[in-house]
């Protein structure tokens, strides 16, 4: 069967590199045993996960050329096949219980499928994968780092984030523009973040939008009412200097002055 005609608006970039589509697949955690890929497109991670028989694999791909081509190679996968939209995908309705993702994800959605994880954390274990360098750097780097944003403090709250290692342009056909970085997130134990989840969301939105004000100035209008010491402190700074410890305190102060 022919390759797949890369689509530009798919954001269909394919790793020819098997090297590096092992590495991926290895630094998947496992358990728990039920994965999903997204785009696979061709197959070059699905190749390496239909390897390992403890893995009970499900794949989730947009484009119909790329779903005919891995029905045709992975036979013995067809019924798991999901031809559709990750993004509008009820993910509810696929898996029951907790799952890790696995992908070289769509660039032109990473951020999108990134908050979608952050809404179904209670079923996504684990995220490993490639995306822009560049998001790669914001989504892993913490406080202190320019890079720092709304994303890296939502995803850094719930999960663990590592930066394995950066690849080459020259390795995808066609070639991205930019380079790109390997990624893993593994949920960490935190249940409840210590304050109001959806406030929190707010007070961390706020703050980025404006992220050359200092935390006084850009949260003035929840006018917060408390003036010792240590949240003086606090309000002081601009926000990439917060981790989420600090967030999660200035958000409980922002609710107490509500
Ligand atoms: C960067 S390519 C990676 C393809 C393949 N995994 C590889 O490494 O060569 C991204 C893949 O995601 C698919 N894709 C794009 N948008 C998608 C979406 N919303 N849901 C599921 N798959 C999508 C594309 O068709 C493409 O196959």
């Amino acid at each position: 069967m022919k390759r797949v005609k890369a689509k530009k608006y798919l954001g269909q970039h394919f790793l020819n590199d098997q090297h590096i589509a092992m590495q991926i697949v290895e630094a998947l955690p496992i358990p728990p045993y039920k994965v999903l890929e997204i785009g696979p497109g061709m197959g070059v991670l699905t190749e390496h996960l239909s390897q390992k028989n403890e893995i009970d694999l499900s794949l989730v791909e947009l484009d119909a050329e790329s779903v005919a081509y891995l029905t045709t190679h992975y036979p013995q996968l067809s019924d798991k096949i999901i031809a559709a939209d990750f993004l509008k995908m009820d993910l509810s309705l696929f898996f029951e219980g907790e799952f890790s993702i696995i992908g070289n994800f769509p660039y032109n959605i990473s951020s999108q499928i990134f908050f979608k994880v952050l809404e179904h954390r209670d079923q996504v274990k684990s995220v490993t994968g490639m995306v822009q360098r560049e998001v790669g750097r914001r989504l892993t780097s913490g406080p202190g780092n320019k890079e720092y944003g709304i994303l890296s403090v939502f995803m850094q709250a719930w999960y663990n984030a590592e930066y394995l290692f950066t690849v080459d342009e020259h390795v995808f056909s066609p070639p991205p523009k930019v380079k790109s970085a390997v990624i893993r997130f593994t949920r960490n134990d935190v249940t409840d973040l210590g304050c109001d989840p959806g406030l929190f969301h707010k007070v961390v939105k706020t703050a980025f939008n404006q992220r050359r004000k200092t935390m006084r100035n850009s949260l003035k209008t929840f006018g917060i009412s408390d003036d010792s010491e240590d949240v003086k402190a606090l309000l002081q700074k601009r926000p990439e200097q917060l981790g989420v410890e600090e967030f999660v305190k200035l958000t409980n102060i922002v609710g107490a002055s509500m």
